[in-house]
């Protein structure tokens, strides 16, 4: 173990939060959301990184600001304050239309309410991500395939997502946001209406997926038995960090 990883390297506040070979470090970020020309921190100043190929999770009591942090590391929200460098690059320079393009390449997304399409079916939004890429439609289909079979769902891909349970939709999210083969994978409260056993099967299936292509995951969840041991953990408070080093 590399000491300079333990918990304490991580005290609250400081600029050094690094984890091991790191895709994202973000420093000072800082959130205010506008309430009533009242301006409302949600974020104050919290600092961190995110290793490659490995798992981070973020945690934290209800508003304490978790999604706010993802939504800005996922470049769906912008700080108010502070750098995201992701790959080296500081995204939060990027334009709108850059940002969206830096998502498409490198960030999947797993949310809490699966964000199917009802309409498509299975195979089709999983596929949906590589539309506008540079794929045939053979290539695509291969490439789905090779997705959904790994997620155990090589047998459903005809259904449309009404027709299947609640597990295997998520199942199907996490196909549809890894077949992009994304540097970063952000899953925000991706068990949240799962069964217990169904929840630690989806973490173990990310963690697998994340093993087999060597991508980051970052996971926001309520729920700390699904914790990995080896897993990087931030804590969020009411908007202030604290990072540690689970192993
Ligand atoms: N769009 C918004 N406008 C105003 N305030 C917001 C907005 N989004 C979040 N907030 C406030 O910012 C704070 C942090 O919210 P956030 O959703 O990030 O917390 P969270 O830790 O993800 O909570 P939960 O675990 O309940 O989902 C809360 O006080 C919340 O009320």
């Amino acid at each position: 173990m590399n000491t300079a990883y333990t918990p304490q390297a991580f005290e609250e506040g400081s600029t050094a939060l690094l984890a091991p070979d790191p895709v994202v470090r973000f420093e000072n970020i800082s959130r205010n959301y506008k309430m009533d020309h009242v301006e409302v921190p949600a974020l104050q100043g919290v600092s961190g990184s995110i290793a490659r190929a490995r798992s981070t999770f973020i945690t934290g009591p209800s508003g304490s600001g978790k999604s706010t942090l993802l939504n800005i590391l996922g470049l769906l929200d912008r700080a108010t304050s502070g750098t995201v460098d992701f790959l080296g690059e500081d995204v939060t320079q990027l334009s709108d239309r850059a940002a969206a393009d830096f998502r498409s390449r490198h960030i999947g997304f797993v949310f809490q309410s699966f964000n199917l399409i009802p309409v498509l079916s299975v195979r089709e939004n999983v596929e949906f991500p590589l539309l506008n890429q540079k794929m045939s439609a053979a290539a695509r289909r291969e490439r789905s395939m090779e997705y959904l079979e790994a997620v155990g769902l090589g047998d459903m891909v005809d259904r449309r997502p009404g027709e299947i349970s609640g597990g295997q939709r998520q199942r199907v999210a996490i196909a549809r946001a890894l077949v992009s083969r994304p540097t970063l994978l952000i899953a925000d409260e991706p068990t949240a209406n799962l069964d217990s056993k169904t929840s630690r099967d989806i973490v173990a299936l990310m963690e697998r997926m994340q093993r087999e292509h060597a991508t980051s995951v970052l996971i926001c969840t309520h729920d700390t038995d699904l914790i990995s041991p080896t897993s990087t953990v931030i804590n969020i408070i009411d908007g202030k960090t604290r990072q540690e080093q689970a192993q």
